[in-house]
């Protein structure tokens, strides 16, 4: 069977996850699988996991394991083919249970970041949300202040990345993220990057990548001829 790399990225609201996936799936030609756009999509095509992650999500929670599980585990089914990084996706013990008995993981990668450095982040983020397009007004500013690049919408900041909220969003993802790298170090696939600034983290994750995704891929091409 050919082997092919499978990776998470977890880290707290305003990490660098979205940003640093992107680097990631263009310079390794993975396949970027983000858990919000997943839940976008399933709301905007009303399907049932998405009517019942909307209920919690206008509420401003996280949507439940079960309901989580059932919209992503399908959509995993459907790569089997390709390598991927799973970004915002398992956030709980459960999840990265669930996660486990449908996969083997490669790596997880942690980012690890000081609460101050998240706080300034995310004063500064701007999203387009019907694309999940991430901007920040310091970082990587939109070409005209407040429109989104590629659809000409606006750009709105959540109510959630406000700094009062922020502190709240972060006791609870330690809270429920700890369970989760204390999984994947016992596995021994947890890689923990901890600096202020992406453009530093970036090179060491992508050192680490480059010793992981060769072997991988040339088992991959062993595997392929037989
Ligand atoms: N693994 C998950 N478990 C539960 N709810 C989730 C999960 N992933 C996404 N969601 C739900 C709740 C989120 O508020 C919503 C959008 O997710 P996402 O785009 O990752 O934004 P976010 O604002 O929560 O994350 P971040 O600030 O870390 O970028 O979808
Ligand atoms: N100033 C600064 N902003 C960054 C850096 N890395 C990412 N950002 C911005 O910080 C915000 C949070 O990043 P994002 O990738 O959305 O993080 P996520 O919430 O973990 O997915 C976005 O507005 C990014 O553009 C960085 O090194 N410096």
């Amino acid at each position: 069977m050919s082997k092919l790399f499978r990776a998470v990225i977890m880290g707290p609201p305003g990490s660098g996850k979205g940003t640093i996936s992107e680097r990631i799936a263009h310079s390794f030609g993975l396949k970027h699988l983000s858990s919000g756009d997943f839940v976008r999509e399933n709301i905007a095509a009303k399907t049932e996991a998405g009517v019942q992650a909307k209920t919690y999500i206008k509420k401003g929670l996280l949507v439940p394991d079960h309901v989580m599980t059932r919209l992503l585990l399908p959509r995993l089914e459907e790569m089997t083919k390709y390598s991927w990084l799973l970004d915002g996706f398992p956030r709980t013990l459960a999840q990265a249970k669930a996660l486990n008995s449908a996969c083997d993981l490669d790596v997880a990668i942690n980012l690890n970041i000081p609460l101050e450095t998240l706080k300034e982040r995310l004063r500064h983020r701007w999203i387009h949300p019907p694309s999940g397009r991430v901007y920040n007004m310091c970082f990587n500013p939109p070409r005209v202040q407040g429109i989104d690049d590629i659809t000409g919408d606006p750009l709105i900041q959540q109510e959630d990345d406000r700094p009062e909220a922020l502190v709240a969003r972060l006791r609870h993802y330690k809270d429920v993220a700890k369970p989760v790298t204390d999984f994947y170090k016992a596995k021994g696939i947890l890689y923990t990057f901890s600096d202020t600034e992406t453009d530093r983290i970036w090179p060491n994750i992508s050192t680490l990548l480059n010793t992981k995704i060769p072997t991988i891929q040339s088992d991959a091409r062993c595997a392929s001829t037989h």
